[in-house]
């Protein structure tokens, strides 16, 4: 982050279960993203990552455990509570308003998720459609994008909150290996040029080995690796997590 001035910022997850019924998805996980990192989440199918963002996020709060960034306990709090708070996400398929721009959708996500005025969250929706390289699609109708593109749209529509914590559900599926890189390159230059930490679910297991500072892994609800990418690809509980499955 250029800013010195700038907070250092911790997202503290500590014994964090939930249940749905008697299934538990999420079983005892503990971890800290801190500043300016990005971290990949990985798992087989069902692993509870899905989950895990949803019970930070506030979707689905944790049965047990607290979740807190910096010194605020976000345990609990209501999704737009915790965008507030400073936790942005994006989803696994885009929820975009398809009729309006792309300026208006990312101004939206300014207004509702930071509470700008119009006029502060437009000026800030073209800031950052230039930023992550929609600038000149910033008057189509949403409806309009490719795919590659709505995702970018996502991730600026996360970035109207001015988080400092960035929650990325599984952006890389669909896309064609230029386009993955661009994502990749994009997710690298929000944590560089905007001091924001990343964390990132995601299937397409080469890209997150990339770029990713560490990754943290779960199976069957639990946390079973928490390492560089070297160390989890030579995680023998996580090979044996994955057989059958997804090759690491
Ligand atoms: N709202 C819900 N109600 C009941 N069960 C749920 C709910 N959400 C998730 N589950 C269950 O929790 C478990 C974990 O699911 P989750 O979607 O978090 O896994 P995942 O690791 O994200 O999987 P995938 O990689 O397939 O997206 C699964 O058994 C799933 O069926």
């Amino acid at each position: 982050m250029t800013d010195a001035s700038k907070a250092q910022s911790m997202l503290r997850v500590t014994s964090v279960s939930k249940s749905f019924g008697g299934l538990v998805a999420v079983d005892d996980v503990t971890f800290e993203i801190g500043d300016e990192e990005i971290v990949g989440l990985i798992g087989p199918n069902g692993a509870g990552k899905t989950t895990l963002f949803n019970a930070i996020t506030g979707v689905h709060p944790p049965t047990e455990g607290t979740i807190i960034l910096d010194e605020t306990e976000l345990t609990g709090s209501k999704p737009h509570e915790i965008a507030r708070a400073g936790v942005a996400r994006t989803f696994q398929t885009a929820r975009t308003f398809d009729e309006a721009t792309v300026v208006e959708n990312v101004a939206i996500g300014a207004v509702f998720g930071n509470g700008d005025s119009k006029a502060r969250a437009e000026t800030r929706a073209y800031e950052l459609l230039e930023f992550i390289g929609l600038d000149e699609q910033s008057h189509d109708p949403v409806g309009e994008l490719n795919i590659a593109d709505r995702k970018l749209l996502e991730l600026a529509r996360a970035l109207a909150t001015e988080p400092a914590f960035v929650l990325v559900d599984e952006i890389g599926s669909g896309l064609t290996p230029t386009e993955l890189e661009t994502l990749t390159e994009t997710l690298e230059r929000i944590r560089s040029e905007r001091g924001i930490s990343v964390f990132w679910i995601e299937h397409i297991v080469d890209a997150i080995m990339g770029a990713t500072d560490r990754i943290i892994v779960l199976n069957q609800g639990a946390k079973i690796a928490d390492g560089t990418p070297a160390e989890v690809q030579s995680d023998q509980q996580v090979a044996e997590a994955y057989l059958g499955g997804v090759e690491v």
